[in-house]
């Protein structure tokens, strides 16, 4: 690491960097001092923000007692004369006396005065004439008002993130708007000069593999990615293409490549130049341990990727995942906890990052394929990141990182 981006760090750092628990925590206290402000939106533009106040059921539902089946509702023995239709979207005319029905479709609201709803299938229509078919049905078949919900039932927290079901249950609560958080703007800027971006590479060129798999991953973990920009890596040109990204609107900066301690690296020297915090300098995990956290002057936070893509990807998850958390509110699920099974690093004394798929086993993942540094293989094969920590034995349940 070069020294002179020790003048504006304040994290404390050894041999490796901090625990992966101490850098994810970090990363969320970063983000939530940058907690973006709530704000109304409509309905269909809030899918993939996070709510930043309950949602409260506006009504009871059902709002009215309505049948849960097609058929007719009923009052008294039968048979029963038919004295009204109640389609979906109408109303009944009048209450129903005994010894009356009136023919009703699922979800429609029925008369006062029903006792049950008779399904289609179990009776028989003869002109205004209905009659039960068999014994009576055990199921009365009629939905409560309220059953379900009554009005100002909190339905979801803040800190819920808006899925398509969300978004759904809102509407169906009498919700036309939202109170959320946006997803926060994520501007990055890769660098190398042996970077291409088409084709096979000549000897001494990387394809770039960042830039193609940030925009998904980005979105995967609450953010929106906003700007991909490049820069070769000499310190001015680095120094340039960071400055004219933070002249964006972008709420976070993630860089990639330049984190570790090479000739080329100079993203140290730059943010200790600008009197930058460096809240995470390095992470004792792999791969990835080269990542680091900064908060700029201007108090956004800047996320440092390893250039080796699994390494950058591990970074993505430790510490661009809880910074958005933070600066959303957001509150995930509890971390799902599996057993790895079959050739699984054990014993080792840091973190270890593994590509993982669901095992044949129930409740166990499996490594999903190779998985080295600068190798991206495993990770297509995957559907999680398995977060081994340093000393897990075989036996051991690890945590598991979703990836989109
Ligand atoms: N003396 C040491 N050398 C290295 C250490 C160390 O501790 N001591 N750590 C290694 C580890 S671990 C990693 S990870 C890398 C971190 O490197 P940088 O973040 O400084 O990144 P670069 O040097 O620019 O690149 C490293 C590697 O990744 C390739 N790269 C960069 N960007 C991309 C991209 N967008 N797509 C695909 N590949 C990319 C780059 O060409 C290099 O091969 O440092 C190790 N060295
Ligand atoms: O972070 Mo590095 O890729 O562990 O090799």
């Amino acid at each position: 690491m070069a020294d002179a981006a020790t003048g504006g760090a304040h994290a404390h750092r050894h041999a490796d960097g901090v625990d992966v628990p101490t850098a994810r925590r970090l990363a969320h206290d970063a983000g939530a001092a940058r907690l973006l402000p709530p704000a109304p939106l409509p309905l269909d533009e809030c899918g993939g923000t996070v709510l930043a106040a309950p949602l409260v059921a506006r009504s009871d539902a059902p709002s009215v007692d309505s049948s849960a089946m097609d058929g007719f509702a009923v009052r008294g023995e039968g048979p029963w004369s038919v004295v009204d239709r109640v389609l979906a979207g109408a109303v009944a005319r009048r209450a129903l006396t005994p010894g009356e029905a009136a023919e009703v479709a699922t979800g429609a609201p029925v008369p006062a005065g029903t006792e049950r709803v008779l399904p289609i299938e179990d009776v028989t229509v003869d002109g205004s004439r209905v009659a039960l078919t068999g014994p009576w049905p055990s199921r009365r078949h009629v939905r409560r008002r309220g059953e379900q919900v009554t009005a100002g039932t909190v339905l979801l927290d803040a800190g819920v993130p808006v899925s398509a079901a969300v978004l759904g249950l809102a509407a169906s609560a009498g919700a036309d708007s939202l109170t959320v958080r946006r997803r926060p703007r994520v501007g990055a800027l890769l660098t190398g000069d042996e970077l291409v971006t088409s084709g096979v590479p000549r000897p001494g060129q990387v394809r770039d593999a960042v830039g193609p798999l940030l925009p998904g991953l980005v979105e995967h973990l609450g953010g929106r990615p906003v700007e991909a920009r490049r820069s070769g890596d000499d310190a001015r040109a680095l120094g340039a293409a960071l400055d004219s990204l933070l002249a964006t609107d972008a709420d976070v900066v993630v860089t990639c490549g330049m984190a570790g301690a090479g000739p080329a690296d100079h993203l140290h020297a730059w943010l200790g130049d600008i009197g930058a915090s460096l809240v995470v300098d390095g992470v004792a995990v792999r791969p990835g341990h080269p990542q680091l956290l900064a908060v700029l002057p201007d108090g956004r936070p800047l996320v440092g990727l390893p250039g080796n893509p699994l390494a950058a990807v591990a970074a993505l998850l430790l510490l661009l995942g809880p910074v958005l958390d933070g600066m959303t509110g957001r509150v995930g699920p509890p971390a799902a906890r599996v057993r790895l099974v079959g050739a699984v690093p054990s014993g080792r004394p840091v973190t270890s990052l593994v590509p993982v798929r669901r095992g044949t086993e129930p409740g166990t993942v499996e490594a999903a394929g190779p998985a080295g540094p600068a190798q991206l293989w495993g990770l297509a094969l995957a559907d999680a990141v398995a977060v081994v920590p340093p000393g897990a034995g075989p036996q051991d349940l690890v945590e598991l990182l979703p990836l989109p």
